[in-house]
C-alpha cells in the first residue's frame, strides 16, 4: 500500500467542552496518512488517478472550519467518514492535535486508524 500524506494542516474552529470554548475559535492540527495505490497515476502522470492532497486539504479546511464539535474524538470520526465516503480512501491514519488546549504541553490530541489496508 502506498501513502498520500498531509502534515500540519492547521484550521481554526469552535471546539471544546467548556463554556468559554464555545465563544472562541481554536486551532486544530491535522496529520493524515491516506492509503492508496499510486502506480496508475505514476504511469499515466495524471492527477485524476490519485488522491489529490490539495483537493482533500481544501475540503477538510471547509469542513473543520464550519464544524462545532465538543470533542476532538467527534471531529476525528467525522473527518475519517468524510474521507472514506467522498474520496474513497480505503484506509487512513489521522492524528488530530489541539495544541493550545493544555498550556503546559506542546500538543495534545488523538490518533485513529480506520478502514482496511489493501
Ligand atoms: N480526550 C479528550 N480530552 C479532552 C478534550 C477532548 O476533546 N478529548 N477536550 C477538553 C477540553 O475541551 C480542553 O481542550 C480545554 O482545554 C479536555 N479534555
Amino acid at each position: 500500500m502506498d501513502i498520500v500524506y498531509i502534515r500540519g494542516l492547521q484550521v481554526e474552529t469552535v471546539i471544546g467542552i467548556y463554556d468559554w470554548e464555545r465563544e472562541v475559535r481554536q486551532c486544530v492540527c491535522v496529520d493524515l496518512d491516506l492509503g492508496t495505490d499510486i502506480r496508475a497515476a505514476a504511469h499515466a502522470d495524471d492527477i485524476d488517478s490519485t488522491l489529490n492532497y490539495k483537493s482533500i486539504s481544501d475540503r477538510l479546511i471547509a469542513f473543520i472550519s464550519g464544524s462545532e464539535f465538543l470533542l476532538i474524538e467527534a471531529l476525528a470520526e467525522e473527518i475519517a467518514s468524510l474521507l472514506m465516503d467522498e474520496f474513497s480512501v480505503p484506509w487512513l491514519r489521522l492524528q488530530l492535535g489541539k495544541p493550545g488546549a493544555v498550556p503546559e504541553a506542546r500538543d495534545v490530541g488523538i490518533i485513529i486508524e480506520r478502514g482496511e489496508k489493501r
